[in-house]
């Protein structure tokens, strides 16, 4: 008779099996610190609106936030600023394009960032933040990761520095946002900014908690209080769903289904509303960390990528 494996057992077993997928990656070296981090390490941790969690793999290991760090910046500057100010500055649109492209500041007019998911959105989402300096708005972000997760964050110095040194891309970008209007404060205050919520490090399970109280709606069931308002998470989710997972955010939405956000460190935060996990362990809904520090051409983890196709299917994990 054969034995149906536990849920943790599988997802135990679905580490193992996808952890070789790394090999079809690799780690981002446009960030020198990135580069150096081990390919083949892969974490997953799952946690519920009770509090039960079930994790695997390498989940001590500490990695930055990256791209992911975009959701929590926009939700903070929709609490800052109201939503008309910051949708007046950034547009909810995808682009097809890559995740740091320059083409649509210059080819669409007024030169507004299509959104807040992209490197050009989320700068001009960092200098929208209010906060008197660079460190104050860091210090909101990382105030704002401590309620969600309950433990203090902070911002790898060696890994924001390797950016900072060689973010030749983003000071493009942000001069061009400051050209054009959509820079709220000096470039190298919004860089100092967002070049630092990137590097701010985290373990799979701080990633799963933030994506469990996105998945409900800004509520977070462990605290019992409403964190942000339910319509700024709602906004976050059809972002993520919609740009996420940058230019593969079309084909993450058709074979999986549920709203994800990466980060070239490796990272991938996904939130499950109730809705969405009815046959899971977790039908009320839980947050997904995931960290594989192997990376596809586009910046999503190729072995992260594989292991929560897999498990959304077996556990028929889909908003649609
Ligand atoms: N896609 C990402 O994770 C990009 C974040 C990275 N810090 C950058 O600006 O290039």
């Amino acid at each position: 008779m054969s034995t149906q494996p536990s849920h943790d057992q599988l997802v135990a077993q679905s580490v193992t099996q996808f952890r070789s997928a790394a090999k079809e990656g690799r780690c981002a070296n446009y960030i020198p610190a990135l580069a150096k981090k081990d390919p083949n390490q892969l974490a997953i941790a799952i946690i519920g609106t009770e509090g039960h969690e079930i994790k695997a793999g390498d989940t001590t290991e500490l990695f930055t936030l990256q791209s992911v760090s975009k959701v929590i910046t926009f939700i903070l500057a929709c609490m800052d600023r109201g939503l008309p100010y910051v949708l007046e500055r950034v547009d909810v649109e995808p682009t097809g394009d890559t995740f740091n492209s320059i083409i649509r500041l210059e080819s669409h007019q007024p030169g507004k960032p299509f959104n807040p998911m992209i490197n050009a959105g989320a700068i001009t989402v960092s200098s929208m933040m209010i906060g008197h300096s660079p460190q104050e708005k860091i210090d909101k972000i990382l105030q704002f990761l401590e309620q969600i997760i309950g433990k203090q964050l902070s911002v790898n110095e060696e890994v924001f520095q390797s950016e900072w040194q060689t973010a030749n891309r983003n000071r493009a970008l942000a001069y061009y946002l400051m050209d054009s209007g959509f820079l709220d404060c000096p470039v190298e205050a919004a860089l100092e900014v967002y070049l630092k919520q990137c590097a701010i490090e985290v373990n799979v399970s701080d990633l799963a908690m933030i994506g469990l109280v996105i998945a409900n709606d800004g509520y977070h069931p462990l605290l019992k209080k409403q964190l942000f308002p339910k319509q700024v998470a709602k906004l976050a989710k059809a972002l993520m769903v919609t740009c996420g997972m940058y230019n593969a955010s079309g084909k993450f939405a058709a074979f999986i289904g549920l709203p994800a956000k990466s980060g070239v460190s490796g990272a991938i935060l996904t939130a499950v509303p109730g809705h969405a996990g009815l046959d899971s362990p977790f039908p009320a809904g839980c947050g997904i960390g995931i960290y594989g520090p192997a990376i596809d051409p586009i910046g999503n983890s190729v072995a992260g990528v594989q292991l929560l196709k897999h498990l959304a299917t077996e556990w028929d994990m889909t908003i649609f």
